[in-house]
């Protein structure tokens, strides 16, 4: 077993690879998470594996797209775990800035996306989506990443990351990579360690709801009683409330009244046993 072949903690340190890198002529990618890592970030390193020659890893676990009453504190964070975890992965390299490395004294500035940022989770969690399009977009710099690659399990950020980088011309392609599942349809999750042995099979609900909602919405039901009824299964899985199920146009999220005219896709945001859940479905 190997670790990565280097581990960063600064942006000086980081700069100072990539160029060594640059001067080699390599392209460079990088997968952005905030540790606790897991089969689906393990997939996004193989995959951006694939199409950079020198594959950067970044874990931080970022306070500005928190909420006040989010779980910031109670973030999984397990540096050795997740150290393990990339050996023997293409995994080159990995950056764990600390919070002053990130933001140091004085910093001042964020990126705020339009429409697409402020429906459904940008609702449920105002600013959440300023503070990911603005580090993602310093991460993407500071490295001078070719490729960037994001999850569509979190399908909503991967659209307003792509979004960022064509408004801003950013020199960089932006990559999706599919979800990863539990052998019972959940989407794998760092906050999936929150739940107990009660409440861990009830949220294959979500997903589960989700499958339906695809099937009633090809079968031609109405969205608005399509969407109820999804709500209504995931409250009778168990959850305690559902924040929002949305059948909405796959590139701008706007809602799709007329399934069929345009790509679409389902989404859900639910809570179980205090964990707050997403998922999402090509329909
Ligand atoms: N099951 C998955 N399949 C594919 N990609 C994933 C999966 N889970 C997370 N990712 C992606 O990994 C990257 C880092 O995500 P993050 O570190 O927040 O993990 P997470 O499991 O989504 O955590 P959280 O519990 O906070 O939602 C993001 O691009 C995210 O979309
Ligand atoms: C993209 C990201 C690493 C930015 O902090 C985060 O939102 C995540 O892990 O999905
Ligand atoms: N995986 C998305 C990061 C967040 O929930 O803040």
């Amino acid at each position: 077993m190997s670790i990565p072949a280097a581990i960063v903690r600064d942006r000086t340190g980081l700069q100072t690879l990539v160029d060594s890198w640059k001067a080699d002529g390599a392209t460079v990618g990088i997968v952005p998470t905030m540790g606790a890592l897991h089969k689906g970030h393990l997939s996004l390193v193989d995959t951006m594996g694939r199409h950079a020659d020198k594959t950067l890893v970044s874990i931080f676990v970022n306070p500005t797209q928190f909420g006040p009453n989010e779980d910031f504190d109670a973030y999984p964070r397990d540096e050795a775990g997740d150290l393990a975890a990339l050996a023997d992965t293409p995994a080159d390299a990995v950056y764990i800035p600390d919070r002053r490395d990130m933001y140091p004294d004085g910093f001042d500035t964020a990126i705020r996306v339009g429409a697409i940022a402020d429906r459904l989770e940008g609702a449920s969690r105002p600013g959440h989506f300023d503070g990911v399009a603005t580090i993602v977009a310093k991460l993407i710099l500071t490295a001078r990443a070719d490729y960037a690659i994001f999850g569509e399990k979190d399908y909503q950020q991967l659209c307003v990351i792509r979004h960022m980088a064509a408004d801003l011309n950013l020199p960089v392609t932006i990559l999706g990579g599919t979800t990863v599942r539990e052998d019972d349809g959940l989407a794998s999750s760092s906050r999936n360690r929150y739940f107990d042995t009660e409440s861990r099979p009830k949220a294959a609900g979500l997903n589960r709801a989700l499958r339906d909602l695809t099937v009633d919405i090809r079968n031609g039901l109405d969205v608005t009683a399509a969407c109820a009824k999804a709500e209504q299964s995931i409250l009778s899985a168990g959850f305690a409330s559902v924040d929002y199920v949305a059948v909405a146009d796959a590139e701008t999220l706007a809602p799709l009244t007329t399934p069929g005219a345009r790509p679409g896709r389902v989404l859900a945001a639910a809570r179980l046993h205090g964990v707050r859940l997403i998922d999402n479905l090509p329909l």
